[in-house]
């Protein structure tokens, strides 16, 4: 099975409230058509970070305001929502996966991410979607969790064969602008690396590739256009092993 995520910047116009690119999400739903054994997670785009910088919560930075945490999943919950309908309206089986009423992290800050309601979703033939959220944590009452979080949780839980995170970018760039074909080490690439160019609380490009190369499984990062190279298994954008 592969993990997929669809970028916040991908399917949102990330600086417009609230604004889905519906050109984008559908195209992108589009090549999913068919598409089983596959848990897709996706960012916030211009839906949840701004909520969450105004009550400055960050995945390390916690809240015990139930209006702001109900603000924050409420933008959530509305993406979802869209995005479920674009993935129904190509025939996906695909269901939500709430991660505020799923999801915890302990008073370290890990991840706990129970994983046997997603499994039986996938043996059934159901296409899973999650999304980052706010979550609540032991003694920090609530912080965010980002997508890219999630995708590693599903990953290694899962046993994924593949991961794939489909962003505005082509692949993660050097500093001429140009796609790095593999990424074997963070301090091979750091330098290229920086923060997400729009309001982004759960941190850009760096904080990807450091994660992706924690897993087990090979990951992609790849733009739009390549999302039907990689669901084939060809080469798309850069491979981070
Ligand atoms: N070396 C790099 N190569 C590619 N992108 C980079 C690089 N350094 C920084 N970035 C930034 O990282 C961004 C991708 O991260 P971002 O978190 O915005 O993506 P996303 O996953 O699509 O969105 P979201 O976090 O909302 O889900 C790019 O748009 C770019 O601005
Ligand atoms: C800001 C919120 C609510 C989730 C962030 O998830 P990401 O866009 O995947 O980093």
């Amino acid at each position: 099975m592969i993990v997929l995520k669809l970028g916040g910047s991908v399917i949102t116009e990330k600086d417009r409230e609230e604004t889905i690119d519906e050109d984008r999400l559908a195209a992108l739903a589009g090549a999913l058509a068919g598409q089983e054994d596959v848990a897709l997670v996706h960012g916030a785009g211009s839906f949840g970070h701004r909520y969450a910088a105004k009550h400055g919560v960050s995945i390390t930075e916690g809240t015990h305001d139930g209006a702001a945490v109900r603000e924050i999943h409420g933008s959530m919950e509305r993406l979802n929502e869209r995005v479920l309908s674009a993935l129904g309206a190509e025939g996906v089986s695909a269901v939500p996966v709430d991660p505020l009423s799923l999801a915890y992290r302990t008073r370290e800050g890990e991840l706990s991410l129970p994983l046997d309601g997603i499994e039986t979703m996938l043996a059934e033939g159901f296409v899973p979607v999650t999304y980052g959220d706010v979550i609540t944590q032991q003694e920090k009452g609530a912080t965010i969790v980002s997508g890219d979080e999630l995708v590693v949780a599903l990953a290694e839980g899962l046993d994924a064969d593949g991961v794939g995170l489909c962003s505005t970018v082509p692949g993660v760039l050097d500093d001429a602008g140009a796609v790095i074909p593999r990424i074997g080490s963070y301090d091979e690439v750091a330098e290229y690396l920086g923060e997400s160019d729009s309001t982004d609380v759960t941190g850009g490009m760096a904080a990807k590739v450091r994660a992706l190369l924690e897993l087990e499984a090979p990951a992609s990062v790849f733009g739009p256009d390549a999302i039907g190279r990689f669901l084939a298994g060809e080469g798309a954008g850069t491979r981070i092993d």
